[in-house]
């Protein structure tokens, strides 16, 4: 059986956006989120490790090509999301708070169509230089607490 290896490729992206949930009233909003509820918003430059894994094919020597990825990221990261409004332009934030949580797995269900399924191992989002998310897909181990 050939090896298996991680492959990864990030991108950035710049977003605006503001933190807000419709099941919560304007009181609990400012209080939950503070300053990130801000009717004007603000904006992150956020950056994305996408890791697929795979065996190596023992012809190419590629888990996948980059390019493939590239073309990927491009279609499920940067068109839908770069120098948007997260919660006004991104349907999918209108129903949910745009957390880099959500972001995260908006951005794992769309490129797991893309590629198909089992691809993908895992989706770094960072938000800041201190703050970032890692998810495993919806199968990863559940909470036991
Ligand atoms: N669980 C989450 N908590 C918070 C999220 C999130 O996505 N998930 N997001 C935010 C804000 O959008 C924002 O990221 C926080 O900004 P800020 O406090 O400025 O970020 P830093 O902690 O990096 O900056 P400091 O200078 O250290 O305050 C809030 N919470
Ligand atoms: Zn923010």
């Amino acid at each position: 059986m050939p090896p298996i290896a991680y492959l990864s490729r990030s991108v950035t992206f710049s977003a605006a956006h503001r933190l807000h949930s419709q099941q919560l009233t304007p009181e609990e909003n400012v209080q939950v989120y503070g300053k990130c509820n801000h009717p004007n918003g603000h904006g992150h430059n956020y950056k994305v490790e996408l890791c697929v894994k795979g065996e190596i094919d023992p012809i190419t020597g590629m888990v996948m090509n980059l390019t493939e990825l590239k073309e990927c990221i491009a279609a499920c990261i940067t068109e839908p999301l770069d120098h948007k409004n997260l919660d006004r332009d991104v349907a999918y934030f209108s129903e949910r708070p745009s957390t880099i949580e959500n972001i995260a797995v908006f951005i794992w269900d769309s490129v797991d169509q893309h590629l198909g399924s089992g691809w993908l191992h895992r989706i770094r989002l960072h938000e800041t230089d201190q703050n970032y998310v890692e998810y495993f897909g919806p199968t990863s181990l559940g909470i036991t607490r």
